[in-house]
């Protein structure tokens, strides 16, 4: 954390809680973590089923978990690797910051604008009721974009700045969908960490 490091902030939305600790990570960190992560994961690129069609999932990913439990999404099932020395560094500082354990992190990679994540929520039924993400951003700024579900038009816009945290809990999953869109402009890479609990 820099001198000048940022309070967590609150986003102000109806079903859900959601909190942005931007310098979670100083830059140095970020970095740092990056450049280990981006070589050491074995990133692997998937078919996924969303309504019937199937098309090569537009992002790379990895799986790690400690306690074997594999976890399902948009017809992949993903078995979890053995979380590395990195991995492990940055699994305790996100449990100090959130007060919450976690079991599993899924990673992906965006290899430039093109890469994206559709809309969705993660309310895989591994998961449980409310659960808790706590998504880890490496690289490049992205846009994060929210959606509540029974209104679009509620809707918020987050940048999600290298060394951040989001942590989503409550109804979240529930109430809100969320995406990472393509993006026109030329960026570098980005990685992402997802710290979920799965059952
Ligand atoms: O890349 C991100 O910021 C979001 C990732 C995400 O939503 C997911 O993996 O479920
Ligand atoms: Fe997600």
């Amino acid at each position: 954390m820099s001198l000048f490091s940022s309070e967590p902030y609150n986003l102000d939305i109806p079903d859900g809680d959601i909190t942005y600790y931007e310098d979670f990570l100083s830059k140095e960190e970020a970095l740092h973590f990056y450049n280990i992560l981006y070589k050491e994961t074995p990133w692997q690129q998937d078919d996924i089923t969303v309504f019937g069609k199937t098309y090569a999932q537009p992002r790379l990913t990895a799986l790690y978990g400690n306690n074997g439990k594999p976890y399902s999404y948009s017809n992949i099932t993903m078995h979890p690797l053995e979380f590395t020395f990195a991995l492990s560094e940055i699994k305790k500082r996100v449990e100090a910051v959130t007060g919450i354990i976690f079991s599993t992190c899924l990673l992906n990679l965006y290899r430039d604008g093109n890469d994206s994540n559709g809309w969705h929520s993660d309310n895989e039924k591994e998961l449980g009721k409310n659960p808790a993400i706590a998504s880890v951003s490496l690289g490049a700024p992205r846009a994060f974009k929210l959606r509540y579900k029974k209104d679009h038009s509620i809707n918020k816009k987050l940048v999600l700045d290298s060394g951040s945290l989001l942590l989503m809990k409550g109804a979240t999953q529930e109430c809100w969908q969320h995406t990472v869109p393509k993006t026109a402009k030329k960026v570098m890479p980005r990685i992402n960490l997802t710290f979920r609990i799965v059952k």
